[in-house]
């Protein structure tokens, strides 16, 4: 049986890409969803704003493979030249297209000698794919310019790929059921390869097996990823890797922990029994975020999130609570981070991820936080509730309630403490249970963060390893939470 292969090849376009302006991002969207299309995407060129290059690469990739698929050079200035490099790949020429003419004047108000109607000048022989809006149905009002098996995207990210999700049918592999099985590994690669390499010999005819190490993960250190477009081989190779490997080493991984994050949280909320004081401690504190977001709207709240792994458990559950609160809320949350004199690069790094994984934006600080608490009041006089992960055993916050002002010496703001009652396990149980990303110093030993300068790592994790190396074990093996503090002084 010889299926017919539905091949891809990408051409970005643009100097700034060259130059290491931007960060070509494109191209791996791209690859990504032509894979799951059943598309196998064969080659990435990246190329400048070059007349002669484009079309000499656009008329060999055509010739080459089903799609191809260009991204950029098709804004209004002089510098983009894509139409006019498609064009000539197939000995064509531009022309304005009347229905782009016209879409132009509609958008933007555009005359004829208007720099905006260079969008509507392109290959005589192109087609417009306008493609359907999968959310709301309705026809996209600007078209996508084809030429022969050549598909000319933007290059803004954003555009781009909402122009493809929009016309993805157009790429698909009819013919392709591609099935994948991830499985997630707490051992290294070198350990587990003699398995591999007996499982892959075994089904090599029908599955490809990849392992891809991922040295940064808290939960496991290599994914291995099968892939088949046979149901059956695809089962039974999963199945004696699984048999093959020892039980101890498979990890129950979830890798998309925040989009269920809602669904995931209020599931372990409403299955609690009366006697769990951890679950009870998550009700506890989802109930006090319903309450804040009945006190405050969105813009009146942020949540003070230092990279902490308390702050962590509870940017979560704000998430979750402001996720089943506000569905279709895309609008990003506010989140104070007052840097320490000195942060450690894996804090500074973390909050990064989480802003981005999030969706946060970030009210950044230096300095003392009393001081900075002054300047957030300045700067965003509509913040009036900040969410914190403060705990009573912390230092000066025993006498602290689920809603309390700032001291009177302080700038005035509501303190919203939903996990005051948290134990230190429980935040460890929260974290690892939902398999949420925490900063990679607590896998270091690291139970409390602070500055560089005081923190260290907590004693009572040392251990010698097999080869006498001093070494740490992760924060959430901590057995006396009493001692979470031993590394900071
Ligand atoms: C918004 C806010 C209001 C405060 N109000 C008072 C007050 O009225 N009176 C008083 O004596 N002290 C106040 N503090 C200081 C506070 O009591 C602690 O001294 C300080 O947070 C450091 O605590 P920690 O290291 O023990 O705890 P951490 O566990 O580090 O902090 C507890 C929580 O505070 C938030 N937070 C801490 N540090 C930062 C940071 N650098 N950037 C953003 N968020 C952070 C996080 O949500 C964190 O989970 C306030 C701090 C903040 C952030
Ligand atoms: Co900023
Ligand atoms: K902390
Ligand atoms: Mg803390």
């Amino acid at each position: 049986m010889s299926l017919r292969e539905y091949s891809a090849g990408i051409i970005v376009i643009g100097d700034e890409i060259l130059k290491g302006q931007t960060t070509d991002t494109n191209s791996h969207f791209l690859c990504k969803h032509l894979f799951t299309l059943g598309v196998k995407v064969k080659k990435i060129s990246v190329i400048g704003d070059d007349l002669e290059v484009i079309a000499k690469e656009v008329s060999e990739f055509s010739s080459k493979y089903t799609h191809v698929i260009t991204s950029g050079g098709i804004g209004p200035t002089h510098d983009d030249k894509t139409f006019e490099g498609v064009a000539k790949a197939f000995d064509d020429d531009i022309c304005p297209h009347p229905e782009i003419v016209e879409l132009c004047k509609q958008f933007w108000g555009a005359n004829l000698s208007s720099p905006k109607m260079k969008l509507a000048m392109i290959p005589k022989s192109a087609r417009l794919e306008y493609g359907v809006n999968k959310k709301t149905g309705e026809k996209n009002k600007f078209p996508l310019v084809v030429v022969n098996n050549v598909y000319i995207f933007p290059g803004v990210p954003s555009l781009m790929e909402r122009s493809f999700i929009a016309l993805e049918d157009l790429f698909k592999n009819p013919d392709a059921h591609f099935y994948t099985e991830e499985i997630y590994v707490q051992q290294d690669e070198v350990s587990i390869a003699p398995i591999l390499n007996e499982v892959d010999e075994e089904f090599k005819v029908d599955v490809t097996l990849g392992s891809y190490p991922d040295f940064h993960n808290n939960y496991y250190k290599v994914k291995l990823m099968l892939e088949s477009s046979n149901p059956e081989q695809i089962t039974k190779a999963a199945t004696a890797l699984k048999n093959k490997l020892p039980n101890e080493s498979i990890v129950n991984y979830d890798s998309q922990p925040i989009v269920n994050a809602a669904d995931r949280v209020y599931k372990l909320v409403e299955s609690c029994s009366s006697d769990d004081v951890y679950g009870n401690n998550v009700q506890k504190a989802v109930s006090v975020l319903e309450e804040c977001l009945q006190k405050y709207s969105l813009d009146e709240i942020c949540i003070g999130f230092n990279g902490g792994k308390d702050c962590t458990a509870l940017l979560h559950l704000y998430h979750a609570v402001v996720k089943r609160k506000y569905p279709g809320h895309q609008g990003k949350l506010k989140a104070l981070y007052i840097k320490s004199k000195l942060p450690f690069p894996e804090v500074e790094k973390f909050t990064q991820i989480s802003r981005d994984k999030y969706h946060l934006e970030m009210l950044h600080f230096e300095g003392r936080i009393k001081d900075s608490l002054g300047q957030l009041k300045a700067n965003h006089p509509s913040i009036k509730a900040v969410i914190m992960g403060t705990r009573l055993t912390d230092p000066y916050s025993s006498h602290l309630e689920a809603f309390s002002m700032t001291d009177a010496d302080w700038p005035q703001f509501m303190r919203v403490n939903p996990v005051l009652h948290w134990s230190y396990g429980h935040v460890w149980k929260f974290l690892r249970d939902l398999c949420l990303p925490y900063c990679s110093l607590y896998d270091r030993g690291y139970t409390s963060l602070g500055s560089m300068n005081n923190t260290h790592p907590n004693p009572l994790l040392q251990y010698v390893d097999e080869h006498g190396v001093l070494k740490y074990r992760p924060a959430y093996t901590l057995s006396d939470p009493t001692k979470e503090r031993d590394g900071r002084n």
